[in-house]
């Protein structure tokens, strides 16, 4: 090994938006002493822009979920970014600009997707009650079940499908009731609270990562960050930290803020030493790193829907339902572009195939929508494997019936001068940008709060040794 010079009092660890704000917060309290460091080329982490067929189209986070919240003025802090540089966003019209598709073309179903809406506003109505009466969490297939909501046919299973997975990238059976109900919840369930209906699609050529990329500009040195550095091993105890690149230089830092997401935790990617403690382990495996996959066609023009939505109801659920259309003004006008998005295990099994088989299953689907006219095969196409990537292992968290409040603690929770953030140890916002930001904010608090007063309270997060159910079988 190759002992650094450098040796920075924090070491952050991932560039993401809970690493980059993570940094502000330092700076922002005057400790300049601190190194990011991230295996990528750039910042940015999941905030994931790539050129696509002559357009920026969004690989990771595309949408700013709520704006400002109208019963309290709570701003979105993305949302805040995303005004300070001007990124050019569009309103997205999830529930009312859509069209119907099934195998043999265009189909009416609005009066089973409105049943759909409905089913899907009980669930979280009586989610939110569940939490004030403490009762325990079940499957949100559970509570749709106890609701009378019985999708047997293709229209009533791509409706839950476009209303369930598209959000949370998992089905109601593998979702927790309550927690998957949390981002819609106001009024009495403390600290948690939705901003706004408003969801605003990023469609900035810059691309969307210019909100944490050009905010880093604003007050990171350049020796404050390290790209292109995959960190392979992390030793930490009650002192300090040693971090190992690939490079073979060790950086060693008297804390370090891992932002890794909870999919690489789960992996073997990085060594951690000594192995993290039983309470630890149990927290981060037991959270699931769900997968969201957009997959993105170019053609010559458009042929397909006005709208901005396209649902289409296949025999399989799940296997390609909802189509977005890129080419209207607000959004990509003149691209050809149109994708659709997949999740969940149907994610994790596109990944084992090659693009051309892909491809070729999405252009079958596409032209059973549209039958009348000639498809031609696209000039261009392409997804993102987040499953397999090591740097992600999935696209964002979810969190499973199985999963207790303490778990989310423990996962929080530091290991001596190792603490950890992101969109993960969100417990209000897991799975969103705006969670990775809170959590960068809160944790880079804690470690200040740490380094300034010390002492085992201001060092040491509250966690649960063992989690027990209260009253066994
Ligand atoms: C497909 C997709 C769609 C999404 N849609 C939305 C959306 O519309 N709206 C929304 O609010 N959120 C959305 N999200 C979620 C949002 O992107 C995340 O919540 C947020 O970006 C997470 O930020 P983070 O800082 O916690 O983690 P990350 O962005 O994952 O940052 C962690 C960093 O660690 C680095 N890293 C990992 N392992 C190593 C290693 N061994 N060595 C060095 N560096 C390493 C990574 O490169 C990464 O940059 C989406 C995510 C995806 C993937």
């Amino acid at each position: 090994y190759n002992y650094s010079a450098r040796n920075p009092q924090v070491v952050i660890l991932g560039g993401g938006v809970a690493g980059v704000i993570a940094a502000r917060t330092l700076h922002e309290n005057g400790f300049e002493d601190y190194l990011v460091i991230d295996a990528r080329d750039q910042l940015g982490g999941r905030l994931h822009s790539t050129d696509f067929g002559g357009s920026t189209v969004e690989l990771g986070a595309n949408w700013i979920q709520g704006t400002v919240d109208t019963f309290t003025g709570r701003e979105n802090p993305i949302y805040n970014l995303a005004l300070k540089f001007h990124l050019r966003t569009a309103v997205t019209d999830w529930s009312n600009n859509i069209s119907f598709f099934d195998s043999n073309g265009t189909v009416d179903y609005w009066n089973i997707f409105e049943d759909a809406t409905n089913a899907y506003d009980a669930l979280v109505d009586n989610a939110q009650q569940r939490v004030s009466q403490r009762g325990v969490d079940l499957t949100a297939r559970t509570g749709y079940s106890l609701l009378g909501w019985k999708p047997n046919d293709i229209y009533s299973m791509a409706s839950e499908y476009y209303m369930f997975d598209y959000e949370y990238a998992q089905t109601p059976d593998e979702s927790s009731w309550i927690a998957s109900s949390w981002n819609e919840m106001v009024s009495n369930a403390t600290k948690i609270s939705e901003f706004s209906d408003t969801n605003l699609m990023a469609v900035d050529s810059r691309g969307f990562k210019i909100i944490i990329q050009d905010e880093a500009k604003e007050f990171m040195r350049p020796d404050h960050v390290l790209l292109n550095s995959t960190v392979k091993g992390i030793s930490y105890d009650e002192d300090q930290v040693q971090v190992v690149l690939d490079s073979g230089e060790v950086i060693t830092a008297d804390h370090a803020i891992c932002t890794f997401s909870v999919g690489v935790l789960q992996q073997n990617d990085v060594e951690y030493i000594p192995k993290f403690p039983a309470w630890k382990r149990e927290a981060v495996q037991a959270m699931k790193m769900a997968t969201y996959t957009k997959i993105f066609l170019k053609f010559p023009e458009q042929f397909w829907f006005d709208t901005q939505f396209g649902l289409y109801a296949d025999a399989v659920r799940g296997r390609y339902p909802p189509w977005q259309n890129m080419d209207l003004e607000a959004f990509l006008p003149g691209s050809g572009i149109l994708f659709v998005t997949v999740t969940g295990d149907f994610s994790e099994n596109i990944e084992r195939m090659t693009d051309d088989e892909v491809q070729d299953e999405v252009m079958e689907v596409l032209r059973s929508m549209f039958p009348e006219v000639d498809v031609p095969d696209p000039e261009d196409f392409m997804f993102p494997r987040w499953h397999t990537n090591p740097l992600f292992r999935g696209s964002y968290s979810n969190w499973p019936p199985s999963f207790y409040s303490q778990h989310h603690d423990n996962l929080r929770a530091n290991l001596g001068r190792l603490w950890f953030a992101g969109e993960a140890t969100s417990a209000a916002y897991f799975g969103y940008l705006h969670g990775a930001y809170y959590e960068g904010q809160a944790v880079a608090d804690r470690v200040m709060e740490c380094i300034i007063n010390g002492g085992h309270s201001a060092c040491n997060m509250p966690y649960f040794k063992q989690i027990t159910n209260p009253s066994p079988y």
